[in-house]
């Protein structure tokens, strides 16, 4: 069967358009949420570029792309910060905000099905 980028054999990863693409939405997500009254104070002093790569690098690997995710678990990562309920719920809502301009319907709610249980290891409250 020839293979094809968008079919349903394709890895999420595939389907959303590969590095390219995943690296617009989180880039999105991030300096949205870094300049976001409600959520910035988390990432004051952060280095944004490298927090990116972190992210689309871990995000890629969950996907089934081909990469190599080398950061700390969610826990050890998000610990220190205190992030409540309310912000990631809006950290999540940010991502959907940008998931909307550039994936598919079926993509979108692939992914956010696999950030919606990482919320145990990422809040505090
Ligand atoms: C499902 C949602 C989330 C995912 C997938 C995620 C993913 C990540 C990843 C992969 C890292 C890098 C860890 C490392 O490099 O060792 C990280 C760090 C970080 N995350 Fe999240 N995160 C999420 C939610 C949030 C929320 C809600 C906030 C704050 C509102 C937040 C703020 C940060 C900050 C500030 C860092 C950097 C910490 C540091 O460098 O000390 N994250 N996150």
């Amino acid at each position: 069967q020839p293979s094809k980028q968008s079919d349903n054999q394709s890895s999420l990863f595939e389907r959303i358009g590969g590095l390219p693409v995943l690296t617009l939405v989180v880039s999105e997500t991030i300096d949205t949420s870094a300049s976001d009254p409600k959520l910035k104070r988390s990432f004051d002093g952060v280095k944004l570029a490298t927090l990116k790569q972190s992210v689309v690098d871990q995000l890629c690997v969950l996907t089934g792309g081909n990469c190599v995710y080398e950061g700390e678990t969610m826990k050890n990562s998000h610990r220190d910060l205190k992030v409540t309920s309310a912000e990631f719920e809006l950290f999540v809502e940010t991502f959907r905000t940008s998931l909307n301009k550039h994936v598919g319907v079926k993509e979108k709610n692939e992914l956010l099905k696999i950030l919606a249980p990482m919320k145990r290891d990422i809040v505090t409250d």
